[in-house]
């Protein structure tokens, strides 16, 4: 693969000594999303906008697709690098087609052709033209507008993107959703990216590299499990673990040793007139899960536990992340969740309760600040 971004001891001093980036070098393969990463002033921004000439930098060459972009006329230049920013830009009194349309239009493409390439990359980017192709863009949510900004920068086809927290002005999940769409997007369109973010999540999601910016350089270049694998200096380190629970949560297992051990009734046994508790865990003959049952259903009823009980859904393999047992709780809305034995056909082995997670967490946190090499995750229960 060639390589379609290079920077060549790039550095930008602004007018006022601000050194906003020093003497920096790196490339980006073609069609590789790279991700530049760091706290708010770091030098990122300034890095994207010397690529398309927004800004000129103070020392070194920067190379597009081989051309000192030096030499090329910066107008000429921007056809062939899409630019996408937070607030999207897009002309409030042109409809979302119109809007999609433009650059092709001003290029030369005839009006009806730079509306049916239009209406495609809208419908690319997960949006029905035929349905949101004439509104205006105040009638749009934040996300879609985010949408049309994708759709408008694929326009011209350009080899090369620039995006600038494109996803930073919308609630976190659609940000989720935006980031999913846009992967699969970009395993389509493979397009050469360099996508700004201060949040390491979304750089570790989506970049094939990433890049870690202290201040005005880049303290790593690498894939993302290296990253947070192996941080290259303290500084990266900290930056990356700056959510580290969050992260522990996917990467800590359900242990036995997590789980309570609530009363127990079986599906033949006659119901009970007292559970002894609020509720408990019903399993058939072979000591699989079966359901629940509470004290006010078994209060007062008659025949067997069978007749009563409930089945359960919120169950999990034991080994499955931490993570995953938090979102089947979120899922189902369920204050505990049962976990059970893969290896023997779902032989049930106790409930996990957000409590027991919580402590799982803590001691999966502790252990990790004091180095204790962790279990790992069962990959294969890992949805
Ligand atoms: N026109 C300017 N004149 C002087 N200093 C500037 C100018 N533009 C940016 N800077 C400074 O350069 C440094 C890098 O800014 P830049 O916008 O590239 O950072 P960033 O990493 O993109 O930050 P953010 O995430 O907050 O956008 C900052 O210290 C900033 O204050």
């Amino acid at each position: 693969m060639g390589r379609m971004i290079r920077f060549e001891r790039v550095t930008k001093r602004y007018a006022d000594g601000t050194t906003a980036v020093d003497d920096l070098s790196f490339e980006v393969a073609e069609g590789e999303l790279v991700t530049l990463v760091g706290p708010s002033g770091c030098g990122k921004t300034t890095t994207m906008k010397m690529v398309n000439r927004l800004i000129e930098p103070t020392g070194g060459r920067i190379f597009v697709d081989g051309q000192d972009i030096a030499e090329v006329d910066p107008v000429r230049l921007r056809r062939r690098i899409g630019y996408v920013i937070q607030q999207v830009g897009l002309f409030p009194h042109k409809t979302v087609l119109e809007n999609t349309a433009t650059v092709p239009h001003l290029l030369g493409v005839k009006r009806s052709a730079a509306r049916a390439r239009a209406a495609e990359l809208l419908a690319l980017v997960g949006l029905d033209p035929s349905v949101h192709g004439d509104r205006y863009p105040e009638q749009l949510s934040g996300g879609q507008r985010q949408r049309v900004g994708v759709a408008r920068a694929l326009a011209a086809d350009p080899p090369v993107l620039l995006m600038d927290e494109p996803f930073g002005a919308v609630d976190p999940v659609v940000r989720e959703h935006l980031q999913s769409e846009f992967l699969k997007l970009q395993s389509e369109v493979r397009k050469t990216v360099l996508f700004v973010t201060h949040d390491i999540e979304e750089a570790v999601r989506l970049g094939d590299r990433i890049a870690v910016y202290g201040q005005g350089r880049i303290e790593q270049f690498d894939a993302p499990a290296t990253v947070l694998g192996a941080p290259a200096t303290p500084y990266v380190a900290d930056f990356v673990g700056a959510d580290r629970g969050l992260k522990r949560l996917s990467v800590t297992p359900v242990e036995p040793g997590d789980l309570e051990q609530p009363p127990i009734v079986h599906l033949d046994d006659a119901l009970p007139r007292e559970l002894g508790s609020r509720w408990a865990v019903v399993l058939d003959r072979d000591d699989n899960l079966h359901g629940w049952i509470s004290a006010g259903q078994a209060a007062g009823g008659t025949g067997t536990v069978g007749d009563h009980a409930r089945r359960m859904e919120a169950w999990l393999p034991v080994g499955a992340s931490l993570k995953q047992a938090f979102a089947t709780m979120l899922q189902h809305d369920a204050g505990w969740i049962a976990v059970i034995d893969r290896e023997e056909r779902g032989r049930f082995l106790g409930v996990l309760t957000p409590a027991r997670l919580h402590e799982a967490l803590r001691r999966s946190i502790d252990a990790d600040a004091r180095d204790v090499p962790r279990t790992d995750v069962d990959l294969e229960t890992v949805g």
